[in-house]
């Protein structure tokens, strides 16, 4: 029987840039990525996007725009990762190297997607181009995606973001 968790990816952007962070540590390490993390029991998918994107980055945001949803499931796991992906080109603060990422902006035109997971290279172009999206990626193992799934959509179930989830 497989289980879900949930996590967050945040990513800021301006009309030339979008802001990454290479990942020091845990899962995904030695990669590219938005900042995030896991959904803490009580707190809403929103507020842990916005509390994730703070402590990686030192940003502060209010408000993030909900613009993704993607699954990933591993080979052998019986869990799938559930990522509630967010934009934003509104923030206050200093960017700031944290324990567990290292932030830097990247021209639209230079995302480094061979450092990056590989499901990024799919949906990022989505992302880039003001979509809403939504993907399944399966991984055979932790570099070779097996078969995936991704479309653009309309909407997102954007009324559970904003609740606190039992976990
Ligand atoms: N771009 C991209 N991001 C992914 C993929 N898979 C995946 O989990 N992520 C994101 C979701 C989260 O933002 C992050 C994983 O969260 P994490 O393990 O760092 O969570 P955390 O910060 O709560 O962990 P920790 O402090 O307990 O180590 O990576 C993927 O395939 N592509």
């Amino acid at each position: 029987m497989s289980f879900r968790k949930r996590f967050t990816l945040a990513l800021v952007r301006n009309a030339e840039e979008v802001l990454l962070g290479l990942k020091k540590r845990g899962f995904g390490e030695g990669k590219w990525n938005g900042f995030g993390g896991k959904v803490e029991a009580g707190e809403s998918i929103h507020d842990a996007a916005v509390r994730e994107l703070r402590e990686e980055s030192g940003l502060i945001v209010e408000n993030l725009k909900y613009i993704g949803i993607l699954d990933f499931e591993f080979a052998g796991d019986p869990k799938i990762l559930e990522v509630h992906v967010f934009t934003t080109s509104q923030f206050t603060g200093q960017l700031v190297e944290s324990d567990e990422m290292k932030p830097q902006w990247f021209s639209i035109q230079d995302v480094p997607f061979a450092k990056m997971w590989p499901d990024d290279e799919f949906w990022f172009p989505l992302f880039l181009k003001n979509e809403m999206f939504k993907g399944y990626f399966f991984y055979k193992d932790q570099d070779t995606i097996g078969h995936y799934t991704l479309s653009v959509v309309d909407e997102l179930p954007s009324e559970n973001i904003s609740k606190m989830l039992e976990l």
